[in-house]
């Protein structure tokens, strides 16, 4: 008989997702996403960092001041639309642990991905969210947040 505790796809997905977002050198906020096509097969990750060639140890990680983390920093989104390649996301699902930026949502839709499924949404009331939101819903792009009946998944590097 098989075994019945396996995870589903979305957790699956999202585990992915989160494991991508700890390679992020971001102090304050790890993202992680994860693309995925209507097989259930990964076209992409990526995670919050500086673009190739600008140093993690060289560039601000710094929130406040004249020179912030946020002119440099590659979205986790936008990450894993790029490193894609050029392959075909239309009809794609995009997992992300923050909710998609007004910056992602253009990249989203212009990219042809169809759901975006997040884990939380701790910046709904800023003026990027709701305008990433309003170009998401006009552009038909569906958005979930997700859902578990787990709360943590391990993974165990000895066996
Ligand atoms: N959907 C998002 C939103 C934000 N990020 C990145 C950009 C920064 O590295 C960090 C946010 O920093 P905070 O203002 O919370 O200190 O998260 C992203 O990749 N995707
Ligand atoms: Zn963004």
């Amino acid at each position: 008989m098989k075994r019945k505790d396996y995870i589903s796809w979305d957790e699956y997905f999202m585990g992915v997702a989160i494991l991508a977002s700890k390679r992020s050198k971001d102090p304050n906020t790890q993202v992680g996403a994860c693309i995925v096509d209507n097989n259930n097969i990964i076209l992409s990750t990526g995670y919050n960092g500086f673009p190739f060639g600008c140093s993690d140890d060289d560039y601000p990680w710094c929130r406040d001041g004249e020179d912030t983390k946020y002119s440099y920093v590659v979205h986790a989104e936008l990450n894993a639309i790029l490193n894609a390649r050029g392959k075909n996301l239309k009809g794609a699902r995009l997992y992300v642990d923050l909710f998609p930026c007004n910056e992602c949502a253009k990249a989203i839709i212009q990219s042809g991905i169809a759901e975006v499924v997040y884990l939380y949404d701790k910046y709904a009331d800023s003026a990027a969210t709701v305008a990433s939101k309003r170009m998401l819903q006009s552009a038909g792009v569906a958005c979930r947040k997700f859902t578990s009946d787990k709360k943590s998944l391990s993974i165990d590097f000895e066996k």
